[in-house]
């Protein structure tokens, strides 16, 4: 509990500079700590629904049970309804998940079996989330071109076809060695050197020359390395900026697999997540482009590592360098520059380094004691 009052105190702090930042919703909910590990889950922004139910949109989302889906499937049912956001996947949810609203199979590789399924459900929207991500695309190339690039022929046909507006992440992982690193502009050399980021590339440009020839309401945001607390990372390339966490609260000891100084561009998922609703939701003659880079912090493990000993002073860190994610962490982006999605829809990041460190520390502890109190 110490801790809990620690990182509290901290949170505070950080809320005056940040008012909408997480942690000040974190500090009502830990009010109620005792009452039901719903709470947690709970946390993130969210406005109430506005519409009427013919008006809100009837969401699929795709590869929902990775990192990210769990989560934007909660701040969407919050706005547009329970049942009018349909999270998917190849595999079995654990039941809070399945519990927490409708769930269905969908293998996006089934052609088929997608328009069934916008069809049986008045699909509106698709937020394709389905990937294999840089570090396990490269040990299986098959699978990844399977899933990354056969899978959005799947998903932009069936777009089209049913007049659905889409959203495809895209992502720091999309430029390369040959791309200007520091910041990465919107438009300039794309030559990744990975399966994941040609993929990627790919994606961007089908989406767009969708839209250019056949109309389709297709978006795209080039998402940072994803920090968050409740959900693991899926094998890429940034994965230990949410490990440590975990480890940092666990054992207190954390073996890093990208060198000291290796700067990334990240993001804490509320903020992610924010921003594909607020993106997605942005009139269509605002869009002056259909991809757009979002940043908020870039740091090395270096930094967050000092960070996160401000809290935990006694974490202890060593390094095992993976030579495949160094490799791929050494042609990516450090920072990226976003001031075109900041001016043409309104972009704003809320969480910094501090406060993304307050805001997992505090959601990790206070999981880890209701899990053991349940
Ligand atoms: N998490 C990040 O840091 C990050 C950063 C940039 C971009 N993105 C992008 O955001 C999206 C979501 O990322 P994530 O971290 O949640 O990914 P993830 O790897 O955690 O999850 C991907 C999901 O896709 C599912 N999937 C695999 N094959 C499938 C198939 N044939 N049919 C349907 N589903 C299938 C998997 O079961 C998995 O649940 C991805 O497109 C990713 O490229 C993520
Ligand atoms: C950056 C992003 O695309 C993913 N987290 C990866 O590292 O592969």
């Amino acid at each position: 509990m110490m801790l809990v009052m620690q990182l509290l105190r901290g949170a505070v702090k950080h809320a005056g500079s940040s008012p909408q930042c997480s942690v000040e919703r974190l500090i009502s909910a830990v009010r109620g700590i005792s009452s039901s590990s719903q709470r947690l889950s709970d946390l993130g922004g969210t406005h109430p629904p506005s519409s009427t139910d013919s008006d809100r949109p009837k969401v699929l989302i795709t590869g929902g049970l990775g990192q990210l889906g769990v989560g934007l499937a909660k701040l969407l049912r919050r706005r547009f309804g329970k049942n009018n956001v349909i999270l998917s996947d190849i595999r079995k949810p654990p039941n809070h998940v399945y519990h927490n609203g409708p769930f269905i199979f969908s293998d996006i590789l089934d052609y088929k079996n997608l328009r069934e399924i916008v069809v049986n459900n008045n699909i509106s929207w698709l937020v394709h989330y389905s990937a294999v991500l840089s570090a396990v695309g490269e040990n299986n190339v098959a699978l990844a071109k399977e899933v990354n690039i056969t899978g959005l022929h799947n998903i932009l046909d069936i777009a089209t076809e049913h007049g659905l507006r889409v959203f495809v992440p895209s992502t720091i992982g999309a430029f390369g060695p040959s791309s200007p690193r520091d910041p990465t502009p919107e438009l300039c050399v794309q030559r990744p050197r990975t399966i994941y980021g040609v993929s990627k590339v790919h994606a961007e440009l089908m989406g767009e020359y969708y839209n250019h020839r056949y109309g389709l309401d297709f978006r795209c945001l080039r998402y940072p390395g994803i920090i968050s607390a409740d959900s693991q990372p899926g094998g890429g390339t940034t994965d230990y900026a949410v490990q440590i966490f975990h480890a940092a609260v666990k054992t207190g000891c954390f073996e890093c697999n990208l060198r000291s100084d290796t700067q990334l561009p990240m993001m804490y998922i509320d903020d992610c997540l924010r921003a594909t609703l607020e993106f997605m939701e942005a009139p269509a003659d605002t869009l002056v482009s259909r991809t757009y880079n979002i940043n908020s912090m870039s740091f090395t493990p270096q930094e967050l590592i000092q960070e996160i000993q401000k809290v935990l002073p006694d974490l202890k860190v060593t390094y095992n360098v993976d030579p495949v994610r160094q490799a791929i962490a050494d042609g990516w982006p450090m920072a990226l520059e976003d001031s075109a999605a900041r001016r043409d829809w309104g972009w704003k990041h809320e969480c910094d380094l501090s406060e993304l460190v307050h805001s997992m520390l505090t959601r990790i502890t206070l999981g880890n004691q209701l899990a053991q109190a349940y």
